[in-house]
Order: structure tokens, then C-alpha cells, then sequence
């Protein structure tokens, strides 16, 4: 890894299509001829994808519906991937695993050819922008396949890790469809779902699921006991059960928290009374990371998510604890991920 020397954050949990330029947003939406917001200006381009008051995660969702359309091509794909490595490198990212929709930069043509094929083109055309990305910017980037709870890109996105397993996609996950209407945290069990959890762990695919972010501790539950998810999306609810909270710190469970997201999806509401759960996370020294979750959205990228957790009273020793967690908790093969824990333990003394 050729890394400058401030680059020593690991982050886990930022989804690549919430982690475009909203000017290679405004550049694709343009070519695409499709229509802009507004009076068509960049400005209002850029206001309309941000979300800047807190509300529910079907509102923090509305704005990828502004762009999706624009992400269907390989060209697309892969200059979004390379991007995303010169923004890692600006946010003193080492090492990221970006989960990503493959059905989101699937081009339409595709989807009547052949479905399976266009997918792995896609996945392809992202891997080799991440690769791109690593020589020319240096952070190493690896993809978590996100499917859609209720419908069958959970069954693809797992045959997509199955062939791509150690060419650059370490796991799968599962997220809100941003046009869905409902939350899949609160979908009835879902057995499609469950077998194609139960047949990544048969095959040694990593795990994680969004549980606990606009869901309840039950859903944290359900994710770890069900799903058999290694790591938790965010996972804020899961302190309203204490039994549940002392049972994960128990056993080191992990979760990605996402600051900045946790206020604007409404997951966490700040009352004033009540301590943010990233503060009880460090203070109890459970097992989390932190992440940006989807910067096109909040405008930021993770720097700004450290920022916000020093407002709030975290230190130095919590950032390096943290990235530590993430580098044990990653989804790299043991002998990569020995290799990233020197090189954080290096540059975080
Ligand atoms: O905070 C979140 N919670 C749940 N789903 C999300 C969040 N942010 C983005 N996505 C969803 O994940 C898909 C794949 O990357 C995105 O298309 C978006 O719909």
C-alpha cells in the first residue's frame, strides 16, 4: 500500500452510489439529457440532493431518485469507483469497503439480454475502478454487494459474490430500496432472504445487515440470530434492550455508525436528555466503527463525521479504538487484513 502518512482511517459502511461528486452527478445527468432541478444550475443540482434537516430515512433516500437513472452504464460505474478512491485519499481513508446496488448501474438494455451478465459486468467495471483508483490515489477499496429485502436482487447480489469471491467482493448486506415506501427492517422474515444469508455463510461470504437504524432492538436481534449478519448497519436501537446491549458487547459485535446519518435519517433523535449512541458505544467501549454512510446526500464525506464526533466529546484515543475495531472487523482474506492492522498500528502511534 503506498499511503501518506495521515492515511490511517478504515472505513466500513459508505454506499458508492450515496458516494458520488454531485458534479459528476450534474456532468452524467447532463449527458443522459435527462432533466436537472430547478432552473437546471449546478446550484440547484447540488441543493436538491442534499438533505439538510433531520427527518425519516424515506425522505434521506429521495434524493438518489434525482440521479439512479444516470448510473446506468459500465462508463459510469467505473468513473464513479475511481472517484470515490481520490476521496478516500482526501479523507485519510486507507482501506474502505464500499457496498454498492449492482442492479443500480445496471443499463437498461441489460435487464432483457441477460440480467446475470450485465450485473457482472457491472460489478467488473466497478472493481477495475477501485483498482485504477488504488494505483493512481492509494487507498485499497472492496465492494459489499447490497440486495433489497422483498425482492430477488438479495438472490443475485449473492451468486454475484459467489463468482467474484477474492476478486475484489468480500461480502453482501441488505438496504432500503430508495423508492420502496417501506423500511425492510420491518418486513415480515423474509425466507428468500434468510437462505440466501444461510447459503453465503456455507460458503464463507461475509455478512453484515442494516439493522437498528430506523428499526428496533428486535431487528438487531433478529439480524445476528436469523441472518447470522458478522457486523450490524448502524444498530443505534439496539440500546433500548440492555440485555441486548451487554449480550453484544459480550460478544464484540460490531457496528458501523454512521454520525452524521444517524441525525439526518431521524435514526437517533438528539433531545437534548438522551446521550447519542456512538457516545455510549465508546464509553462502554463496545465494538464500532466509523463511516459517512452516503456523503452525496449529506453533503460531507467522513472527515466531517470525525469532526461531529469531536464536537461531541470524542478524542483522539476513541478515533484510533475505532479504526482499529474496523480493520479487525473488516471482510479482508486473514493474511490482507494482518497487513492492514500494521499498517494502521504504524501510522496510528
Ligand atoms: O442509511 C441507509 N439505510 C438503508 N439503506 C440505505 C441507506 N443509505 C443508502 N441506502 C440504500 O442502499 C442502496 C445500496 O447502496 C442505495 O441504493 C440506497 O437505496
Amino acid at each position: 500500500m503506498k499511503l501518506d502518512s495521515d492515511q490511517k482511517r478504515v472505513e466500513l459502511h459508505v454506499h458508492l452510489d450515496g458516494a458520488i461528486r454531485h458534479e459528476t452527478i450534474y456532468d452524467l445527468m447532463r449527458k443522459n439529457k435527462m432533466k436537472l432541478p430547478g432552473d437546471g444550475s449546478f446550484e440547484a443540482l447540488s441543493k436538491a440532493l442534499t438533505v439538510t434537516e433531520p427527518k425519516d430515512l424515506a425522505n434521506f433516500l429521495k434524493p438518489f431518485g434525482i440521479y439512479i437513472q444516470a448510473l446506468k452504464s459500465l462508463e459510469a460505474a467505473e468513473r464513479v469507483a475511481y472517484e470515490f478512491c481520490e476521496e478516500m485519499t482526501k479523507n485519510k481513508v486507507a482501506y474502505a469497503e464500499a457496498r454498492y446496488s449492482p442492479h443500480n448501474f445496471l443499463p437498461e438494455h441489460q435487464k432483457e439480454v441477460s440480467k446475470l451478465s450485465g450485473l457482472k459486468q457491472v460489478v467488473e467495471a466497478i472493481t477495475r475502478g477501485f483498482k485504477r483508483g488504488e494505483e493512481d490515489f492509494g487507498p485499497k477499496v472492496t465492494s459489499i454487494l447490497c440486495g433489497f429485502n422483498g425482492d430477488e436482487s438479495v438472490d443475485d447480489v449473492l451468486k454475484l459474490a459467489q463468482i467474484f469471491k477474492g476478486e475484489g467482493v468480500v461480502g453482501i448486506d441488505m438496504a432500503t430500496k430508495q423508492d420502496l415506501g417501506y423500511n425492510p427492517e420491518e418486513v415480515k422474515l423474509n425466507s428468500q432472504a434468510i437462505r440466501c444469508y444461510e447459503e453465503a455463510r456455507k460458503c464463507g461470504i461475509h455478512r453484515t445487515l442494516h439493522a437498528g437504524e430506523s428499526g428496533g432492538p428486535e431487528m438487531v436481534q433478529r439480524a445476528l440470530q436469523v441472518f447470522h449478519a458478522e457486523r450490524i448497519g448502524h444498530g443505534y436501537h439496539t440500546l433500548e434492550d440492555e440485555n441486548l446491549f451487554q449480550n453484544c458487547l459480550r460478544d464484540r459485535v460490531h457496528f458501523e455508525t454512521c454520525p452524521h446519518s444517524s441525525i439526518l435519517t431521524g435514526a437517533v433523535k438528539l433531545d437534548g436528555h438522551k446521550k447519542h449512541p456512538i457516545i455510549r458505544f465508546a464509553e462502554n467501549d463496545a465494538n464500532f466503527s466509523i463511516s459517512s454512510d452516503d456523503p452525496t446526500i449529506i453533503g460531507k464525506w467522513v472527515d466531517s463525521d470525525y469532526q461531529l464526533l469531536e464536537e461531541w466529546g470524542l478524542n483522539a484515543q476513541h478515533f484510533k479504538k475505532a479504526n482499529f475495531n474496523a480493520a479487525e472487523a473488516s471482510f479482508l482474506p486473514q493474511n490482507e487484513k494482518a497487513e492492514l492492522l500494521e499498517v494502521i498500528k504504524k501510522l496510528w502511534t
